[in-house]
């Protein structure tokens, strides 16, 4: 059996957007009716939300930051926020995040949200491929870029956030062992709903310490 699928997948053999039609036009989004042949080479419709605020040329629409922030003898922490979400009606607990501005790359972005949101200034250590947010609902894209911060510098030390306009972050650090079971802890004590990516790489990480080196006997 191969682990890892070779080739390019028949998903996509058939499947074409014929038409977008915009059905609604706000100023951050828009709704679209997206007219599509399927796997069967049916045609149909998909009713599909776009941010309008995507610049020319810009790949994705914002970035998430992962913000890892290291000081000597202190184990290793993330930084995330929480942030009152109107869609959503409470707050919710997520990595650092943002548009892309015009003219600007993603590194640059990645380093002025974590600014602005946390106050930590930070290195970029890697960025990955444009990955989708919500795929049944939007074309929302982001990158996941991996920002070190070195909170032995004394410009990282006690960081005030610098808030844009209508803006409000809280930042918290967090170690990363045991990051699961305080997350836990913190949805319940503050019913907080908690950013799917941040819990799955809270997960990820259990996954990776348990998991990989288990040979499992499994009853047939
Ligand atoms: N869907 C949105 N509706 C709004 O009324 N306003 C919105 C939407 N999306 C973004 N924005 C506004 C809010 C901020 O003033 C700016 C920039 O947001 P940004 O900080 O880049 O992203 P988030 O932190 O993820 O909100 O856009």
């Amino acid at each position: 059996m191969e682990d890892v699928n070779p080739g390019e997948s028949s998903v996509n053999n058939k499947n074409t957007i014929i038409k977008e039609e915009t059905l609604v036009k706000g100023k951050w989004v828009q709704l679209q009716e997206t007219t599509y042949v399927d796997h069967d080479g049916k045609t149909r419709t998909w009713e599909t939300v776009k941010r309008t605020t995507r610049a020319e040329g810009n790949a994705a629409d914002g970035v998430a930051i992962i913000p890892v922030l290291q000081r000597t003898l202190h184990y290793e922490c993330l930084v995330l926020i929480k942030q009152f979400r109107p869609p959503l009606g409470c707050v919710c607990l997520e990595f650092p995040a943002g548009l892309i501005d015009e003219n600007e790359t993603p590194e640059q972005a990645a380093l002025r949200e974590l600014e602005e949101e946390t106050g930590y200034k930070g290195e970029v250590m890697e960025c990955s491929p444009v990955a989708c947010l919500d795929p049944g609902l939007s074309n929302c894209t982001t990158y996941i870029m991996t920002v070190h911060i070195n909170g032995d510098y004394a410009i990282n030390n006690k960081p005030k956030p610098k808030h844009a306009n209508g803006e409000f972050t809280e930042s918290i650090v967090i170690p990363k062992n045991d990051l699961r079971k305080n997350i836990d802890e913190m949805v319940a004590r503050e019913k907080l709903v908690v950013d799917a990516r941040v819990y799955s790489y809270a997960l990820a990480l259990e996954h990776a310490v348990a998991k990989p080196y288990e040979l499992p006997f499994l009853k047939g």
